[in-house]
């Protein structure tokens, strides 16, 4: 039996998730459309088909695990492709700790991208230039249907961009807030998705390590996109270094103990029990005490979580590496066959051939902002080439 999310409802039985936007949208789309329309219509489709054939490459990839682990050592040559000129800066879709990310439509092709833009004075100053330069390496070795393409980077005196797909659904993390929870289908597809792109991250020995919602965002079909790979790194064997955010951070990262892909499987558990619940289970206003609950406070189940999810997430947020789920003799096998995924048919989702649970109410390939929240725009002095201090610590830029 397929997953069929599409249908999911609510745990009082309630359609869910603005289906009436859903219905919306399809009208829209059928409407006829003039040429220039048509034109985009077939490139969203054609994209729409790349995508699909993606996941079945990672699929024949997946044979290979070998083959895989030495993809990542490689990477394709993404700098120097572009520059600022190539693109007309629009409004802003978020701002980071170092800088926003940008709408920008192509000069050449008129297509939409995000601009992740950085200062570099900021990376240096929070001592961010390693994860900034793993995060560019980790985007251009990457390739697959969940997480986020980049096209290219490039540089200016102050800043460093990256271009990458506009994901046009927003934020998981803002559906969920509006949602306030969501019933156990929709959460099983998301977190089946996020579970096949951490299998394809740890198959090429990299750490997410900042996986939450707010990094999750929908396309324009609601299926999911990881961003933000501010803390991936390649790690083969264990690493120390203290990062992630609060609520998400495994005990033994808190502990500076080494660690490893384990972390993410932790984090997951986090990531499934607040899609769930509608919070995290160690929250505290305090991050200290939040830190101090990881280490050691009892997670409490809702009665409302169905026992296989409440069983999965003991597996999963849990103290003893040698008993986490995800950490054992299987690796991911383990977490997928756990008998909450029993419905999911794992190659039909790696081909995005399933119906999501919700469709954003999109206008595609228009630059549609609907989704995303409203950020004060600041005056744009990119571009300039003057004088740069931190021009060795940049050099893949
Ligand atoms: N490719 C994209 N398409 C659409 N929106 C995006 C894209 N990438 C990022 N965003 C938006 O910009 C926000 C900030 O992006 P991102 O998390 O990558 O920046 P950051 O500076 O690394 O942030 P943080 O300080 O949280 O690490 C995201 O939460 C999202 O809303």
């Amino acid at each position: 039996m397929s997953m069929d999310a599409g249908i999911a409802t609510k745990d009082d039985g309630e359609q869910i998730l603005g289906q009436q936007g859903q219905e919306e949208h399809k009208e829209q789309s059928s409407i006829q459309q003039p040429e220039q329309e048509q034109e985009k219509k077939q490139a969203v489709e054609q994209e729409e088909k790349n995508e699909q054939e993606q996941g079945q490459q990672v699929q024949q990839q997946q044979v290979s695990a070998e083959r895989d682990r030495k993809d990542a050592g490689r990477g394709r040559n993404t700098s120097g492709k572009y520059c600022l000129d190539d693109f007309q800066i629009l409004r802003t879709l978020g701002t980071g700790s170092f800088g926003r990310v940008h709408l920008v439509r192509s000069n050449h092709n008129g297509r939409f991208y995000a601009l992740k833009v950085l200062k570099k004075h900021v990376i240096v100053k929070l001592k961010q230039v390693e994860h900034t330069n793993d995060e560019r390496r980790m985007l251009s070795i990457v390739a697959h249907p969940f997480l986020i393409r980049m096209w290219g980077t490039f540089q200016d005196a102050e800043q460093i961009f990256m271009v990458m797909d506009y994901i046009e659904g927003g934020e998981l993390f803002s559906l969920l807030r509006k949602s306030q929870r969501f019933p156990n289908p929709v959460a099983k597809f998301y977190a089946a998705e996020v579970c096949l792109a951490l299998e394809y991250l740890h198959a090429n020995n990299i750490i997410y390590r900042d996986l939450k919602p707010e990094n999750i965002l929908l396309d324009r079909n609601g299926h999911i996109k990881i961003t933000d790979f501010g803390f991936a790194k390649y790690v083969p064997d264990v690493t120390y270094t203290l990062c992630g955010t609060p609520d998400y951070i495994a005990p033994e990262v808190i502990s500076t103990k080494p660690y490893n892909k384990s972390v993410d499987w932790w984090s997951f558990g986090i990531y499934i029990y607040e899609m769930l619940a509608g919070y995290t289970p160690f929250y505290d206003a305090n991050a200290m005490k939040t830190y101090e609950n990881i280490l050691n406070a009892e997670v409490k189940f809702p009665p409302f979580f169905h026992p296989d999810a409440q069983d999965l997430l003991s597996k999963l947020i849990m103290r003893d590496l040698s008993k986490r789920l995800g950490n054992l003799q299987n690796g991911t096998e383990d977490v997928k066959n756990h008998p909450w995924f029993s419905e999911v048919v794992w190659e039909k989702l790696l081909c995005r051939n399933i119906e999501t649970p919700y469709e954003p109410p999109i206008q595609q390939g228009q630059g549609d902002t609907s989704q995303f929240d409203r950020y004060p725009e600041e005056e744009i002095n990119y571009g300039i080439m003057g004088h740069d201090p931190y021009d060795h610590l940049f050099n893949e830029f």
